[in-house]
């Protein structure tokens, strides 16, 4: 038989099942596996993953929580090739809808296909990023909503309707090797990912395992911007509106000149002078679901 071990974030989201109702669904719809749950407490969570790693050498490892779980979990497993699941408990689940998983059924669904994809990830200053990164307004808004304790989608969508219109431009200078370009902007993307959980497109060219990464400015103004712009995450033609640009990069250095908030998969990283950003191509194996769209991955 082989072996999953299940980490599970039990803070992550709604939280709105229950625990132990999920582990039996999870052992009940996948036989095959003798199943090992294990709980994160927010405290040295990546050492504690390693130690079971080690203890249970897993064939499979499910990640229930958000981003951010998903984030600790793969830097648990540092260059290890066991393929990981992504259980969507969390507020947005942005990584996982970029993976063709959206809900439960769908992960239980990945692990019995069992289709694997080798995914990028970006080192940023030394840390994960998997899905998005940014500065300004998104990272700010981040941060409002884990000062609110609010966590859930509702929280999430109420606080970035105030945030769209109260972010100033920050200044920012993006270094590619020789190239540099001084620019202000609300928002600047550093994309994995094709779209933010919400649904939001935020990165038209976002291919997750082409060993490239996209930069993204994002500078609307005026109200019409901002209209415009919302119609344009969804319809997912944002690359093509006047004040966005875009950088498809291999690796890069952001200087942050107003030390405006940054945030990687969720997680807020205070406010960076600087960073710096490098590809690391087909970093992770992953699980991807039945809808994981073959304009994500560079296998066609
Ligand atoms: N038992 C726990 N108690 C408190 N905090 C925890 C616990 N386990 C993990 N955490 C914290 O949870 C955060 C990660 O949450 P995660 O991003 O997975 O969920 P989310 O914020 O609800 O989802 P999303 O990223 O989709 O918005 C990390 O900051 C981690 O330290």
């Amino acid at each position: 038989m082989k072996n999953c071990l299940f980490i599970l974030n039990p803070i992550s989201g709604d939280n709105n099942y229950q625990k132990e109702e999920l582990f039996a669904q999870v052992e009940d719809s996948l036989k095959l596996y003798n199943f090992h749950f294990v709980e994160t407490t927010g405290e040295n969570d990546p050492e504690k993953i390693q130690k079971k790693l080690t203890e249970y050498q897993p064939d499979l490892v499910m990640v229930g929580g958000g981003d951010g779980t998903v984030k600790m979990a793969a830097m648990a497993l540092k260059s290890s090739s066991v393929p990981m699941c992504v259980v969507p408990l969390g507020s947005a689940n942005g990584l996982a809808k970029c993976l063709g998983i959206e809900v439960l059924t769908d992960a239980l669904e990945a692990v019995r296909d069992h289709e694997v994809k080798a995914i990028d990830a970006i080192d940023i200053n030394g840390e994960i990023c998997l899905h998005l990164a940014d500065f300004g307004m998104n990272a700010s808004m981040i941060r409002k909503f884990e000062d609110d304790d609010s966590r859930g989608m509702l929280g999430y969508v109420k606080n970035s309707l105030s945030e769209l219109f109260s972010a100033e431009p920050k200044n920012f200078t993006l270094k590619f090797g020789e190239e540099e370009v001084d620019l202000s902007s609300k928002m600047m993307v550093i994309a994995n990912g094709d779209q933010y959980g919400t649904g939001a497109k935020v990165n038209c060219s976002g291919v997750m395992d082409d060993g490239k990464f996209e930069v993204i400015s994002i500078n609307p103004l005026t109200a019409d911007d901002f209209l415009k712009m919302t119609v344009a995450f969804f319809k997912g033609d944002l690359d093509e509106m006047e004040n966005v640009q875009t950088w498809q990069v291999e690796e890069c250095e952001i200087i942050n000149h107003h030390e405006a908030e940054f945030q990687i998969d969720g997680e807020v990283m205070n406010h960076p002078k600087s960073i710096q950003a490098k590809i690391h191509k087909h970093a992770f194996n992953f699980l991807v679901g039945k809808s994981f769209d073959n304009c994500r991955t560079s296998e066609v």
